[in-house]
């Protein structure tokens, strides 16, 4: 079980494949710095309760072990490679340029601070953020900046949605594409990823290529990518990730991925309801996807070949249905409606992530326990399903596919 992971090696080649390795992050600190001032800028709804979030997530990593799976988690990654001290440093110099701490004078204090800390104390800042309290306040002269915002209360911000894995990055075949976030909220996530992709042996890097870089400036959002098959990657073209993210990935793809043959876009309406392709769409089995009713006539479909020299061919589609049975070589395929085929329940169970299912093998999917119109209608449908409970974990507008970062599946 994970020897690959132990060797560095990523290999992701479909969304069913029995899970054997996965990355997440326990939710802490950094959603007790929640506050409803700045909620919707932070991506969230409500405020969860973090001791109940935390439990639930503790049952979430336990299913999916039970499963089989290796499970890890990014704050261990980033505390091993904070025992580099040149890397801790470099870190912090990054970190705090990220967050816009130019004025040279403050820079240097919290570098300080920042560096006599435990590397477990410093994942602990750059996940849950710093409070201006916590940084002793000198005799050093106030800036513009400082009177300015004195009442915002954080140098450094929490990154809340961290505990979804699923966006920063995405492992794509041996490779792995740290994503552009569309966000403010989220852009310092796929830095931490990053890191641990230049610094950590979890990652070969002669093995395992890099597809998207985090700085390149057309957003692209993990949620939105689907490992089909090795020769079909679905991307949804939604809120978070933009037209021109999905070719630069493309034409990477296609370069480095030598048995891809097809890219399918799938457009959906850039609303937040729906912001990622996965919170309407997920493939649970062999033929089987599941998908939130509303929206099947309000997605375009275009597939994207390899042209002559380098190029992409673009190929508008008319249906979906019809493209992902061309496109993976199989007659029919059945699309399992979310919510029972109640137009207003499949409506409040997509809210709570009803279709955001996590397959860990062919046929067999995590979901939320609440959600159970439509857990009822996947099983009446052959699939396995495995409920965990996410009242809280809920809250963040996301659910289990969202959670996990798979790194390694076997081979269908
Ligand atoms: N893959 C997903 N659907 N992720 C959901 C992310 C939710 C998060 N609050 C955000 O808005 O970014």
């Amino acid at each position: 079980m994970g020897d690959d992971i132990d060797r560095g090696l990523l290999n992701v080649t479909s969304e069913i494949g029995k899970l054997k390795a996965v990355l997440l992050h326990k939710p802490g600190k950094e959603l007790e710095r929640l506050t409803p001032e700045y909620l919707r800028q932070l991506l969230f709804d409500d405020i969860p309760w973090l001791k109940q979030m935390r439990i639930e997530h503790d049952e979430f990593a336990e299913v999916l072990r039970k499963r089989g799976a290796q499970v890890l988690y990014v704050e261990d990654l980033l505390a091993e490679i904070f025992e580099n001290k040149q890397v801790k440093k470099n870190f912090i110099h990054d970190m705090l340029k990220q967050c816009k701490i130019d004025n040279p004078e403050l820079h240097q204090i919290i570098f300080d601070n920042l560096n006599d800390r435990t590397p477990e104390e410093l994942v602990e800042a750059a996940i849950g953020g710093l409070q201006k309290k916590e940084i002793e306040v000198s005799d050093r002269e106030y800036s513009l900046t400082d009177y300015i915002e004195a009442q915002y209360p954080l140098y450094i911000n929490p990154l809340p949605n961290l505990y979804f894995m699923r966006d920063p990055a995405a492992v794509m075949g041996n490779g792995i594409s740290i994503n552009s976030m569309y966000t403010d909220a989220r852009r310092r996530e796929p830095m931490l990823i990053k890191y641990i992709y230049d610094n950590h042996p979890l990652f070969n890097k002669d093995e395992s290529p890099l597809w998207y870089d985090h700085t390149i400036p057309h957003s692209l959002e993990g949620g939105d990518m689907l490992v089909l098959s090795k020769e079909v990657v679905a991307i949804g073209c939604s809120e978070r990730t933009s037209a021109q993210g999905i070719e630069m990935l493309a034409r990477n793809l296609f370069s480095g991925m030598k048995e891809l043959k097809e890219v399918v876009v799938v457009r959906i309406p850039p609303l937040r309801a729906f912001m990622h392709l996965d919170t309407v769409f997920t493939m649970v089995d062999y033929d089987k996807f599941t998908i939130y009713p509303g929206i099947q006539d309000r997605v375009e479909v275009y597939s994207l070949v390899r042209g002559k020299s380098g190029r992409i061919n673009v190929i508008p589609e008319a249906d979906l249905v019809d493209t992902l049975k061309r496109s993976l070589g199989i007659p029919s395929i059945k699309l399992i409606e979310s919510g029972g085929g109640d137009a207003i329940t499949a409506a409040r169970e997509q809210w709570n992530d009803s279709t955001n299912t996590l397959a860990i093998a062919p046929g067999v999917v995590v979901t939320y326990s609440r959600n159970e119109a439509s857990n009822e209608v996947l099983r009446k449908n052959g699939i396995e399903v495995v409920e965990i409970d996410g009242s809280e974990l809920v809250r963040g507008r996301g659910g289990p596919r969202c959670m996990s970062m798979p790194l390694a599946r076997e081979e269908i």
